[in-house]
């Protein structure tokens, strides 16, 4: 089975306007509301490619309720425990010139909901896959996802880390299955600026040399590098297309990732469907159907470069 985790699910409320400028009152001209949240969107792009799996993690309020609704309506099976305080987040993303992010810190989860999910993810078993995605609420200790790694150690599990500074470079110990930072967070890291796919494929060797088994870099527009574990790099540069909306392409991405690996055992086909998977979510409204990643996947046999 494979089972998402999403500490901090939110509404996605995404927002068009025409020149918006800082300090006046701005009007939408288009605006469009999506349940999000990483593991949840990994969760909801699985299932388009044809991968049940469960999502689980956190809600609360009126918030929480109507995630719950959508993933409902999208038929994603969810398991989601609720927290009594405050509400799921409504983070905005501002469409104009640039695009702009307002992601919220969500609510408090206290210690006995934080019991809770750790008996749902002692029913894993052996063989099962397990994504741990997003941020956590900001009173939430950095240690999370590598305490959750610990207690999961004696259990042969796939772990996927998608998730920033300290949240990601603490469960590098406990050997992740895979980790998809992007080129800034993988930077951010290591404080540097890095741009070029050379300088990617040498910091994610580093991230290797941590503890993570594969290590899957976007670079939204400009493509992907994976380094997996049996010392084979590929490289891609992205898909060509319009994009609609990237918000979940990164989510795909590792969604396509898993889906690609589950298909075929092997990391180039997991790397090509990752990278047409972030690009068919980046070039429609809503995430990726499998019919646009299929298209994707036929169009572009020629943009991948493989090293074994
Ligand atoms: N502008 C774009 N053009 C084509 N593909 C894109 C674009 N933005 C994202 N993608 C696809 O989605 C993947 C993940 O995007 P990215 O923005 O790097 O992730 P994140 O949202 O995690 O930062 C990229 O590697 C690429 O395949
Ligand atoms: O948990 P974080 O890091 O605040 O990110 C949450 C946001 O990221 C998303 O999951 C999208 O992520 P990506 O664009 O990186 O795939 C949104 O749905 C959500 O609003």
């Amino acid at each position: 089975m494979i089972y998402t985790v999403t500490f901090n699910p939110s509404l996605d409320y995404i927002v068009s306007v025409d020149n918006f400028t800082c300090g006046i009152v701005n009007r939408t001209t288009d605006e469009i509301i999506f349940p999000g949240g990483k593991g949840i969107n990994v969760s909801m792009v699985l299932k388009n490619l044809g991968f049940e799996n469960t999502a689980l993690g956190f809600l609360a309020g009126f918030t929480g309720n109507r995630i719950q609704d959508l993933l409902e309506e999208k038929g994603v099976r969810a398991d989601f425990i609720s927290v009594e305080k405050g509400i799921s987040r409504i983070n905005v993303k501002l469409r104009s010139n640039e695009e702009t992010e307002i992601n919220g810190q969500g609510p408090a989860i206290a210690e006995a909901d934080i019991k809770k999910l750790y008996e749902k993810l002692d029913t894993l078993s052996d063989g099962d896959i397990l994504v741990l995605a997003g941020s956590i609420p900001d009173v939430m200790p950095g240690s999370m996802y590598m305490d959750i790694m610990r207690h999961l150690q004696n259990k042969d599990l796939k772990i996927v880390v998608d998730a920033t500074k300290d949240l990601l470079v603490n469960v590098l110990q406990y050997h992740p299955f895979l980790i998809k930072p992007n080129n800034h967070e993988l930077g951010e890291i290591f404080g540097v600026k890095i741009e070029s796919k050379a300088d990617v494929i040498t910091y994610a060797k580093k991230m290797q040399e941590k503890g993570a088994r594969n290590v899957l870099v976007s670079m939204a527009g400009d493509g992907a590098v994976l380094v997996a574990e049996d010392g084979s790099i590929f490289q891609s540069e992205a898909p060509k297309g319009k994009v609609v909306n990237s918000v979940g392409a990164g989510d795909s991405m590792v969604a396509g990732f898993i889906a690609g690996y589950l298909e075929n055992g092997s990391y180039e086909k997991a790397f090509q469907m990752g990278v047409c998977t972030g690009s068919a979510s980046a070039f429609s409204e809503e995430l990726a159907t499998k019919a646009e990643v299929i298209a994707l996947l036929d169009s572009n046999k020629k943009l991948f470069i493989g090293e074994q």
